[in-house]
């Protein structure tokens, strides 16, 4: 059974070429980011992406997390895939990982779309005699044809997309990790991707999704969590937490 739990989990980022000094003291708080904080002992500053949260999914959710610019959505996808590792609390994940952040990730532009499909079955966990077996039903629903034995650096974004898409859903995952920005590419593909995606996703134990589609999030997840400057602000029923997001968003500020 699936399942992720985390436990008071911070996550601070130090950097490195920005001193304390050169901030300036705003009265008003950022409304995006996290919290920028002076680093102890030094004039060095550290960005805390993620502020004590502490969550427990279980097989069968499907949580969409919602929030601003740099509320810390993609950090926590990150801590759930093995990324990052947290600065303070623990991270208990049980369950074969997917994560698709950056769908190109891994592929190698030398490389023809054939052997691409080796190399990211392999990094997606597949044994080469595996991906091997498989390569072929892959490469036929990417629809790319005879560019499959084209390097990749003449593919347009698109077809990278397509091949990146094709390998990444051929696996059953127990855990699902999506951050958006997966859907580049034509009409007719991306009929073919959502289709495709609806049952990748159906066939998940644990879906985690960070978008700023209330569409998307609509369509996928089932619960809310709400997040803002690296904390859970609210976690619960898609649709009510998304009200309560977007009637925040309407308020007058102040
Ligand atoms: N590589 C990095 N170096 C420095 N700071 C980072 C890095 N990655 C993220 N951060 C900081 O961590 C905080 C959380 O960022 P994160 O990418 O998790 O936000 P997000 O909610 O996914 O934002 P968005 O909706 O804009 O994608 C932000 O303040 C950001 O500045």
């Amino acid at each position: 059974m699936a399942a992720i739990t985390l436990q008071n989990v911070s996550v601070d980022i130090p950097i490195l070429d920005v001193s304390s000094r050169s901030l300036k003291n705003n009265v008003l708080a950022a409304v995006t980011g996290g919290q920028i904080k002076p680093t102890a002992g030094s004039k060095k500053v550290t960005i805390r992406a993620i502020d004590n949260l502490s969550l427990d999914l279980t097989h069968g959710m499907r949580i969409g997390l919602i929030g601003h610019n740099g509320a810390g959505k993609s950090t926590i996808l990150r801590v759930m895939a093995g990324i990052y590792e947290p600065t303070a609390g623990s991270v208990k994940v049980e369950g074969d990982v997917a994560a698709m952040f950056d769908i190109g990730f891994g592929m190698d532009p030398d490389a023809s779309g054939w052997e691409n499909i080796i190399l990211r079955g392999m990094l997606l966990g597949y044994s080469r005699k595996e991906i091997e077996l498989r390569s072929e039903e892959i490469g036929l629903s990417t629809g790319l044809g005879d560019f499959l034995s084209m390097p990749l650096r003449t593919y347009s974004a698109g077809m990278s997309t397509r091949l990146a898409f094709a390998v990444s859903t051929s696996i059953t995952p127990e855990i699902l990790l999506i951050d958006e920005g997966i859907g580049a590419g034509d009409a007719a593909f991306l009929q073919h991707a959502k289709e495709r995606l609806r049952s990748f996703i159906g066939e998940a134990g644990l879906l985690v999704v960070a978008s700023h589609s209330e569409e998307l999030l609509r369509q996928w997840c089932t619960t809310g969590l709400w997040m803002e400057h690296g904390r859970q602000r609210a976690i619960g029923p898609l649709d009510e937490v998304l009200t309560a997001y977007n009637d925040s968003l309407s308020a007058p500020a102040g």
